[in-house]
């Protein structure tokens, strides 16, 4: 692909829940060769931390890689304790060093999340903000948690998503808003080729820009 195994090169993805950003960061970074970290993750395993009845800062401080484990943390519980432990600002304090080495590593890097292009690193080569409607969202996650075996309705997940929205866009700390210099890409009508596709463009436009 052109690029320097020991250069740093980092990716950032951002969007609302259910947008898209894990499937499109994982192919941009399988394309790319790049390393991938959901975000998301450290905040699922927090919240689910919290639930345990641990105190989400300590819980913060404590997290270790082997920790983020997507198949027990992909539920909507994990999901909204999340978004209410992501709210505290010691806790994504706690996340800061972590996710910003991983974004520095050798050999590029692929992060997504809420905050990554405005506040983890905002100077980051390419960054891209993921968004679809909030139905069309809803539907997604829907359809992922009924193949995974949960007695979910569409109307609960449609809240959970709402609630979770004005949640993580009205804090104050690190809320999710689209960097000026990102590029939108709304998959609302793209199918996942077509998102992915748009997204690996958006990247090479970045790259061509500086000149890497
Ligand atoms: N155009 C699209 N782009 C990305 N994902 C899509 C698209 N259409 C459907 N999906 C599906 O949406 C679901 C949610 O995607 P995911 O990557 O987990 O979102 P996020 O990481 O933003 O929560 C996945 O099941 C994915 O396959
Ligand atoms: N960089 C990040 C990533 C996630 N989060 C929080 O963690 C929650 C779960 O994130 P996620 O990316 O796993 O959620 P989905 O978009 O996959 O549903 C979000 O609702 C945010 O509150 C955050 O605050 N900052």
């Amino acid at each position: 692909m052109g690029f320097s195994h020991r250069m740093s090169f980092t990716i950032a993805i951002d969007g609302p829940a259910a947008s898209g950003k894990g499937t499109i960061s994982r192919a941009v970074a399988r394309h790319f060769g790049f390393e991938h970290l959901d975000t998301g993750l450290l905040y699922r395993a927090v919240g689910q931390r919290m639930l345990e009845g641990m105190d989400p800062v300590e819980a913060a401080q404590a997290l270790r890689a082997e920790d983020l484990d997507p198949e027990t943390l992909r539920t909507a519980e994990a999901a909204q304790a999340a978004s209410k432990v992501a709210a505290i600002p010691d806790v994504r304090a706690a996340l800061l060093d972590f996710q910003r080495a991983f974004a520095r590593r050798a050999g590029g890097a692929v992060l997504d999340g809420r905050d990554i292009g405005t506040v983890i690193c905002p100077e980051a080569e390419a960054k891209l903000f993921v968004t679809a409607s909030a139905e069309v969202r809803a539907d997604r996650r829907w359809r992922e948690l009924v193949a995974a075996g949960f007695d979910t309705r569409f109307d609960d997940v449609l809240a959970d998503v709402h609630e979770r929205d004005r949640r993580d866009m009205g804090r104050s700390d690190a809320p999710l808003r689209e960097a000026e210099d990102s590029t939108r890409i709304d998959t609302s009508r793209l199918t996942v080729d077509e998102a992915i596709a748009a997204a690996i463009a958006a990247v090479n436009l970045a790259r061509a820009q500086i000149g890497g």
